[in-house]
């Protein structure tokens, strides 16, 4: 089974790592190899521009493809149920969480364009040119789309277009260069993309798995500690754990007190105050970790 991911650019790291992290080590290569091998042999990976990777999964020369779902919805057809897939359609079957983006319509700030409607008869400029023209016939204008491949934002300052739709995510780049948007086209960020033919493979299935795994266990701590074992419930009330802790009995103290270890999983950002809360009840030995993967 081949996975294509990102060769070059903002998505080619986080994704290695998630890769990585996800138990899917990818064998060193020498610098722009096109495919590695993993440590399971029967998964390769194939290194591609974010751009191609739809098209490389559409066509069958890879399976699988990690990337932006603009890049997705410009290539064609993305559908988040397999059973309503077309052939030629690409199954949305995972949000990776990064590459949080948007991509909006703008033009320029002190211009006469305001609305999406002021667009009629006019010119937008993109490198999305599919998906704005999908945005076009949703919103019943026409305009004319001029793609580009790159640097759209300057467009509307030398009288090549009246719009843009482009990229954004902090509102830097828009802001520099004097654009407002005017309105809201796509939301993206990562995806697992697969074609609707090798959804139900096993392998994928387990590929998804071990991704959602790695989602799952972002943001989350794994505590464990001892406590007296007639102070249990208190501890338990303390812990917002995830269906319940893992509770084992240990040795007495020196006291003769029955002990119990708890193990729980918790949202890293209850730690502070559960530990204080963990110690007034009694629990002693409190350590934190940090965890790797968590199957639910
Ligand atoms: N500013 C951004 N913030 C978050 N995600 C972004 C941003 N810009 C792009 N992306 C996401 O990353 C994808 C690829 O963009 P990136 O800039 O890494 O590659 P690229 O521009 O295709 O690289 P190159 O042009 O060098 O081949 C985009 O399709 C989008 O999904
Ligand atoms: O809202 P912002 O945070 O400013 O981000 C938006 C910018 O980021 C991307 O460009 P990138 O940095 O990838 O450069 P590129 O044009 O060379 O791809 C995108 O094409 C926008 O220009
Ligand atoms: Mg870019």
């Amino acid at each position: 089974m081949r996975i294509a991911v990102p060769n070059k650019g903002r998505l080619h790291e986080p994704t290695l790592s998630l890769l990585e992290r996800a138990g899917l080590h990818v064998e060193e290569t020498a610098d722009r190899q096109l495919y590695a091998d993993t440590v399971d042999e029967d998964v390769t990976v194939l290194f591609a521009r974010a751009a191609d990777i739809p098209e490389y999964v559409r066509d069958g020369a890879a399976d699988l493809g990690v990337t932006g779902l603009d890049q997705a919805a410009e290539s064609g057809g993305v559908v988040d149920d397999a059973a309503a897939a077309g052939d030629d359609d690409l199954v949305d079957l995972l949000d990776l969480g990064y590459g949080s983006c948007r991509l909006v319509l703008a033009a320029p700030e002190d211009g006469d364009v305001s609305a999406v409607e002021d667009l009629e008869g006019r010119t937008i400029a993109t490198e999305f040119p599919n998906v704005t023209r999908d945005y076009l016939d949703r919103v019943g204008v026409d305009a004319d789309v001029v793609t580009v491949t790159g640097a759209t934002e300057l467009t509307p300052h030398v009288d090549m277009a009246d719009a843009i739709v482009d990229i954004t995510s902090t509102g830097t780049t828009l802001k520099v260069n004097r654009l407002a948007v005017i309105d809201g086209v796509l939301d993206s960020s990562v995806r697992l993309f697969a074609r609707p033919d090798v959804v139900d493979d096993p392998k994928v299935e387990q590929v998804m798995t071990a991704f959602e795994s790695v989602l799952a266990a972002d943001g989350r701590r794994y505590l464990m500690m001892n406590a007296p074992k007639d102070r249990l419930d208190e501890v338990k009330d303390v812990i917002p754990g995830l269906g319940g802790p893992t509770v084992m009995d240990v040795e007495a103290d020196e006291d003769g007190n029955g002990m119990v270890a708890v193990h729980a999983v918790v949202d890293e950002r209850d730690v502070f105050e559960t530990i204080s809360e963990l110690r007034s009840v009694g629990a002693t030995g409190i350590l934190v970790t940090e965890i790797e993967r968590l199957v639910e």
